[in-house]
């Protein structure tokens, strides 16, 4: 990756940890865009939450849509999974977690929903199967939880296509 090759191999989001101010505008970046979207799926897509008890949001950065769903959905569990310098110092209404790898240890959270927003651009096809899948059986990873039947939920941005 180019960015890798000019940064000593670390990655963006291990740059990130290292600059405070980068830190700083990215992630306040994220918490505007997310609360425009936020407010999009809570109102106008609130189906897509039927019969979710428990959601993930994986890489879900300082939880502005975590809280959204939250409050939206006031019986809904929802917990913050993101790197450990992302979520730390977060508290309040969500549960955070972390760990440096993308996707483990979450297998065990319990939880009947992964929401996935703004992530799947990041990585390449392998890195999104590994997500995808790990998601997957996250959700559904157990006769329990099959039974309740687990969401994965994908929120990207589109550009609109004239066919015509
Ligand atoms: C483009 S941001 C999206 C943030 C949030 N979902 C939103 O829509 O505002 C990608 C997120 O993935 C997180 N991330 C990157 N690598 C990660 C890893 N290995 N484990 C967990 N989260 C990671 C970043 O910290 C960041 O919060």
């Amino acid at each position: 990756v180019p960015f890798e090759a000019g940064h000593d191999g670390a990655s963006f989001w291990e740059c990130m940890e290292k600059d405070p101010a980068q830190k700083k505008a990215f992630y306040e970046t994220m918490v505007g865009d997310s609360k425009l979207v936020a407010g999009v799926l809570v109102s106008e897509c609130r189906e897509v939450f039927d019969g979710v008890e428990s959601l993930v949001d994986v890489g879900g950065g300082t939880g502005t849509m975590a809280v959204a769903i939250a409050r939206a959905f006031p019986k809904l569990n929802c917990t913050v999974f993101d790197l450990p310098h992302v979520v730390a110092g977060n508290r309040g209404e969500l549960y955070y977690r972390s760990y440096t790898a993308f996707c483990h240890d979450f297998l065990f959270f319990g939880d009947t929903c992964a929401l996935l927003q703004w992530i799947l651009h990041d990585w390449d096809d392998e890195g999104c199967l590994k997500i995808l899948k790990c998601c997957r059986e996250a959700v559904a990873g157990d006769e329990e939880k099959k039974k309740k039947k687990g969401k994965v939920i994908i929120v990207v941005l589109t550009p609109k296509i004239n066919l015509t």
